[in-house]
């Protein structure tokens, strides 16, 4: 099994010293920073936009996963484009010709990539495949986080590695919510690439080790 890719999501950073906390990432493990936008429509949220991404641009080194848990959400991929992003997730059940608004993304230069709420099944996926980079399994409902992880993710992560692979997919597999060193392993296993964790960062005694653990995941746990 090869190492996961671990995106820590700055909802669960310290505003109060934002710096401080996208310091903290560059000099850790973590591969992306993930990066939550709620409109408070789409979801009952709102989180953050323009002026945050803008300091996460400054002080980051790590490549932006872009979450976006927006209605309509064609109105904003150039900006966040523009603004920086590496990864532009759109939610599935937000668009309505995805096939079009991937292709616009990769257009952009970034890679594309689809969330699934919890009740989305990954069928729907199957004719947009080649204009995909990586599914985004939500395993919490969206717009907050600290919520608890939806056991039934394990069994529709291993789904959709089943469709990936009867199609000879190379589509990344990424999971979000509810994530910590107690199901990393088991998410992986199921056939997840990338892990998104806010709270079991950040709020760990010890972040840099915390993200450490979740890279270090693959590797069977020493009683
Ligand atoms: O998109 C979301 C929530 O809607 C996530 O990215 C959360 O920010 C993950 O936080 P934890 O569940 O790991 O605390
Ligand atoms: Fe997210």
């Amino acid at each position: 099994m090869i190492r996961p890719l671990i995106a820590p999501s700055l909802l669960a950073a310290n505003f109060a010293n934002l710096q401080h906390d996208l310091e903290m990432i560059n000099d850790s493990e973590a591969d992306y920073l993930h990066f939550d936008v709620m409109d408070g429509v789409f979801v009952p949220n709102i989180s953050f936009g323009f002026p945050v991404l803008e300091v996460a641009r400054k002080h980051s080194k790590k490549p932006l996963d872009v979450h976006l848990m927006i209605t309509d959400p064609d109105r904003y991929i150039d900006a966040f484009a523009e603004g920086g992003a590496t990864t532009i997730h759109v939610h599935y059940e937000a668009c309505t010709h995805l096939h079009r608004t991937l292709t616009h993304i990769r257009k952009m230069g970034c890679r594309a990539g689809v969330a699934l709420n919890p009740h989305t099944p990954v069928d729907g996926l199957e004719d947009v495949l080649e204009q995909l980079d990586v599914v985004l399994i939500m395993s919490v409902n969206p717009g907050f986080g600290g919520q608890s992880f939806i056991p039934h993710t394990f069994r529709k992560v291993a789904k959709l590695k089943q469709l990936l692979t009867d199609n000879r997919a190379s589509t990344l597999i990424e999971i979000d919510g509810g994530i910590s060193i107690k199901n990393a392993s088991a998410l992986l296993s199921a056939g997840a690439d990338i892990l998104v964790a806010g709270s079991s960062v950040f709020g760990a005694q010890d972040p840099l080790e915390a993200i450490r653990q979740l890279k270090n995941s693959h590797q069977p746990m020493v009683a």
